[in-house]
């Protein structure tokens, strides 16, 4: 899947992440209720306390990558790049502790490419080396992750654009409808979100409801 920056831009408007153990309920029920209220993109991270492996993670995203395509949204897997190749899916991400920039880009080809920065140091070397987008964070405190960097508030996002930095990146971390807002004035294209939708009451108004904060 080959896309520019502005089409990029449009997919990171409300990119949900999620796997077995943020869902209250079957993960592909959650899915399909979070693309019905409107998410852009979606990303697959089976991560964390009681986490599927081996075939029946393959299983799962293999269902869940199906549900993406009779719906056109593209799927991005977290970390597992074999995994990614398996099914044929439309990305990765990948952070600063997972496997080398260049390297994921030359394994991968023309999928999309994301990559987690904490300074401007760091987003230029991902750039550098192949990221077609950056995620930011923690933005705010996040319960859904343990081992992160310190929570950066929306200073990165601002020094990012003001060191003229135009490649599409999102805020990731404790967003929810009532600061999602905040993280697009400031500069990012969207917003990722894991608990504010996948433990949502209705999830697909969730969504609707921070879809509207970052289009305002
Ligand atoms: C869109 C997006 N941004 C950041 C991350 C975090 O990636 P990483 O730092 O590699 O941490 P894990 O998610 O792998 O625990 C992400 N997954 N997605
Ligand atoms: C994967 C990840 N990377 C930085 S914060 C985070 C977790 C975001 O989850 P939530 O939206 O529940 O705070
Ligand atoms: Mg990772």
């Amino acid at each position: 899947m080959t896309v520019d920056h502005e089409q990029l831009s449009q997919l990171l408007k409300v990119y949900f992440i999620m796997g077995s153990p943020n869902c209250l309920q079957k993960p592909e029920e959650v899915l399909k209720e979070a693309i019905a209220g409107g998410i852009t993109l979606f990303q697959f991270r089976e991560k964390g306390t009681g986490a599927l492996k081996g075939t029946e993670k393959a299983e799962l995203g293999k269902k869940l990558l199906a549900i993406c395509r009779e719906n056109q949204i593209p799927f991005i897997v977290n970390d597992d790049i074999d995994l990614a190749l398996q099914l044929d899916a439309d990305g990765v991400h990948i952070g600063q502790e997972d496997e080398p920039v260049e390297i994921v880009r030359k394994k991968i080809g023309n999928k999309i490419l994301g990559v987690s920065a904490h300074s401007i140091e760091e987003a230029q070397a991902a750039i550098e080396s192949g990221a077609d987008y950056l995620g930011l964070g923690p933005i705010y405190p996040t319960k859904t992750k343990q081992d992160t960097r310190a929570v950066q508030g929306l200073s990165l996002i601002k020094d990012l654009r003001e060191n003229g930095i135009t490649i599409p990146f999102i805020g990731i971390g404790g967003i929810n409808a009532s600061n999602a807002r905040q993280v697009v004035k400031a500069g990012a294209d969207g917003v990722s979100v894991i608990t504010a939708i996948s433990h949502a009451a209705s999830v697909s108004e969730a969504v609707n409801e921070l879809k509207k904060q970052v289009l305002l």
